[in-house]
């Protein structure tokens, strides 16, 4: 078998990009053969779906190519191998390495944002390999693709890198990237300069549209109907559709039903927040990318410190950079402890916590903090404890499910609503505005 296994994994090698391997193959380990019946074992069933799409008829030439038999794969997830009474024999975890390097040029695209770059871990690795699949096949089984979950996760860095890799396999792709406020302006402008035939062509004569911050659709009425046609358009012709959004399209408010129901043709995939493993290995790799020299152990620390999202912690390394370099000193875990003193005081509020928060509130609103906690559905308890959430989301670094406990065990949808819902007043509601500003002021003093 093993033999087998190494003279397949150099075949597929040689005929597949490093990242495809590295995501596809290396991934994947042989278990056992029974009869003519190879059984693999692979992370998930996107990955299974994949090893069945393409190399089993691989499998097949080159086993006979080795040995004059065909082998049969049969592909296992975990979840296969526990349901059955087979033993599986010890996998090999092979560790995961990613490169930097590669730079493609798109006007629309960061050159920066390649799966190169992308670091996997347990809370993305899904969304990459179904991203790396999309890149691979478009427009064919996962159309559209809905990358979704909280801010500065990687979701425009993964969809953009599907269009990067989409170039680089096949050089004439007409690539599209813009965010959902683009197409809404670009649509806009259409109907001023009486350009919408222009402005159709331009979005529907492409073999990948990714659209970023969906959610934003929302609002506007006559650009979901032309994203309608848009979609429409593109999915009959079997182009690659690719959106993100922060949350699953039945909870971005007042969106379409018909789009909703579009938008879960394919696959909805989320992205959480990395564990401290990858954090560490995002640090790592942005490190040797900008050729900062830092220790195993001020990388930890610096991971260990900003543990929601990514942007943050890339913001907290050209913190450490900069005093470090302000300072003459080498990146220690002394220096990153001093660089990142001011960030946490500055995140903890001085000592601002959500208690305080609705304390004042219910202050100003002449409730009670129980009410604020409570479940009564008058609106004047309701709008109090709507700003209450809203300011603990905007003073605080709490995240929605934390906000939800401290609000008498709530659900992060009603946060998110609660949220959704003040930022929508505060520029429609003069008096809700001022309220918002004097109790930020007060809260902030
Ligand atoms: N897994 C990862 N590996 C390497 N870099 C990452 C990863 N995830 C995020 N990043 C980096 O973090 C930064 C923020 O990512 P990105 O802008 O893609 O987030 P987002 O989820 O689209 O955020 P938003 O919700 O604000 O649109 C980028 O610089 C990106 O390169």
């Amino acid at each position: 078998m093993k033999e087998f296994w190494d003279y397949l994994t150099k075949k597929l090698k040689s005929s597949l990009t490093p990242v495809s391997y590295t995501t596809w193959v290396e991934s994947a380990h042989p278990l056992y053969i029974s009869g003519n019946d190879l059984h693999i074992s692979v992370p998930s069933n996107l990955h299974k779906d994949y090893w069945e799409r393409h190399y089993t008829e691989d499998i097949a030439i080159y086993s006979f190519e080795l040995n004059g038999i065909e082998l049969n794969p049969i592909i296992e997830t975990a979840e296969d191998q526990a349901k059955k009474e087979e033993p599986a024999t010890p996998k090999n975890n092979v560790e995961k390495t990613t490169t930097t390097g590669h730079v493609f040029h798109n006007s629309h695209l960061n050159p920066k944002y390649t799966f190169d770059s992308f670091i996997t871990g347990s809370g993305n690795q899904m969304a990459h390999a179904a991203a790396l699949a999309v890149a691979e096949d478009p427009g064919t089984i996962y159309n559209p693709l809905f990358i979704y979950g909280g801010v500065g996760l990687g979701k425009t860095h993964l969809m953009q890198a599907i269009g990067h890799q989409m170039i680089k396999l096949e050089p004439a792709a007409n690539v599209k990237y813009v965010t959902s406020e683009t197409f809404a302006n670009d649509f806009i402008n259409s109907i001023q300069t009486r350009t919408q035939e222009e402005f159709r062509q331009e979005y529907r004569n492409v073999d990948l549209l990714l659209i970023d911050d969906i959610q934003f659709f929302g609002e506007k009425e006559g650009t979901q109907e032309e994203f309608f046609h848009t979609f429409n358009e593109l999915y009959a012709n079997s182009k690659q559709i690719v959106m993100t959004s922060d949350r699953l399209p039945n909870e971005i408010p007042k969106l379409q039903d018909r789009l909703v129901s579009r938008f879960k043709w394919g696959l909805p995939v989320d992205i959480t927040a990395p564990d401290l493993e990858t954090r560490i290995a995002i640090l790592r790799n942005k490190a040797e990318a900008e050729n900062l020299e830092i220790p195993n152990d001020t990388l930890s620390y610096i991971a260990e410190q900003v543990d929601t999202n990514v942007r943050e912690l890339e913001g907290a390394l050209l913190r450490v950079q900069a005093y470090s370099t302000m300072n003459k000193e080498d990146i220690t875990k002394s220096i990153a402890a001093d660089a990142l003193k001011s960030l946490k005081l500055n995140k903890e509020q001085n000592g601002l916590t959500v208690g305080k928060i609705q304390s004042r509130v219910a202050k100003y609103y002449r409730v009670s903090v129980n009410d604020l906690k409570g479940k009564k559905r008058v609106k004047t308890i309701v709008v109090p404890r709507q700003i209450a959430m809203y300011l603990a989301r905007e003073l605080t670094d709490k995240s929605l499910p934390q906000i939800g406990m401290e609000f008498g065990g709530k659900d992060h949808t009603t946060v998110m609503h609660s949220c959704d819902k003040i930022s929508e007043l505060v520029i429609k509601n003069d008096e809700i505005k001022r309220a918002v500003n004097e109790l930020k002021d007060e809260l902030r003093n």
